[in-house]
């Protein structure tokens, strides 16, 4: 019998049959998944098998060669129109010379909702101050950007997000580069707005941590090879699916570096 809380609940994303080709590759293959407001959702797959794609599709930024993405009920180009959707970048696709605020990124997440002349008003103010504050920046507000710690950034990033009012949120290895102490951060922050009906997807290769704060994990390999709890998800045979080699057995030792 179906929980009626759930039941009738709107997939947070909705994906079905997404096929994505660039010429003669094919980087998504019949894709299908839901995933339920309030969610956290890890995203596991070696490189090139198809995660930054996945994103992309969600972001309505590349054209599915077949299938469709659903974000909260829209079509992912009226989800982008409506901002529901925030994208926290890998830390090597950011120029962080630019000469930009702390506070002006995550003013970047209202100029959907701005008039023609983008116009900060006062409640756009008001929002960014909030996201700030939730996120912990409000000290660092007026730091460019590039001055800041790479756990900060991600930070940042998450803000806009929170302050443009996305129902998903995507982070794109939101770990890498970033020490456990930020780390643990930044979870803290990821579950609680996951607590307040936020839906997070993160692609990330950091393992270990992933079911201390996931709710449930895909393992990508152009299709969809398992979606289940992270506990089951990383189990070493499906690791070995994804990855092709057994990486419980490969896994190297951690440095100290990597402990701090
Ligand atoms: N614009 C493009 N044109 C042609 N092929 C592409 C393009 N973007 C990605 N691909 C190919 O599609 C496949 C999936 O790439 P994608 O970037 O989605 O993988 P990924 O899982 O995000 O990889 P990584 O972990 O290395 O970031 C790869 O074979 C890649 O070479």
């Amino acid at each position: 019998m179906p929980n009626p809380d759930t039941a009738q609940q709107v997939p947070a994303l909705d994906i079905s049959g997404l096929t994505v080709r660039y010429g003669p590759v094919t980087a998504l293959d019949d894709v299908s998944m839901t995933v339920r407001p309030g969610r956290i959702c890890g995203m596991i797959g070696m490189n090139g098998s198809g995660k930054s794609t996945l994103f992309k599709s969600i972001m309505g930024l590349v054209r599915p060669t077949s299938g469709r993405v659903t974000i909260a009920g829209h079509s992912t180009s009226r989800a982008r129109a409506r901002g529901l959707v925030s994208y926290v970048p890998q830390a090597e696709d950011v120029d962080w010379q630019f000469p930009i605020s702390v506070r002006e990124v995550a003013m970047t997440g209202r100029y959907g909702r701005q008039n023609l002349f983008r116009r900060i008003t006062a409640r756009d103010n008001e929002a960014v101050d909030a996201a700030l504050a939730q996120v912990g920046l409000t000290d660092l507000a007026d730091r460019q950007i590039g001055r800041l710690s790479g756990g900060q950034r991600k930070r940042a990033f998450v803000a806009r997000g929170i302050a443009q009012g996305a129902e998903i949120l995507l982070l794109d290895e939101p770990f890498a580069g970033v020490d456990k102490r930020s780390e643990a951060t930044i979870i803290d922050l990821l579950t609680d707005l996951a607590s307040h009906g936020r839906t997070v997807l993160i692609s990330t290769h950091d393992l270990s941590t992933l079911p201390s704060f996931a709710d449930e994990a895909v393992l990508l390999m152009q299709r969809v090879l398992v979606h289940d709890t992270p506990q089951e998800a990383l189990r070493p045979e499906n690791l070995a699916l994804a990855f092709g080699v057994d990486v419980t057995e490969r896994r190297a030792p951690r440095t100290d570096a990597e402990v701090g």
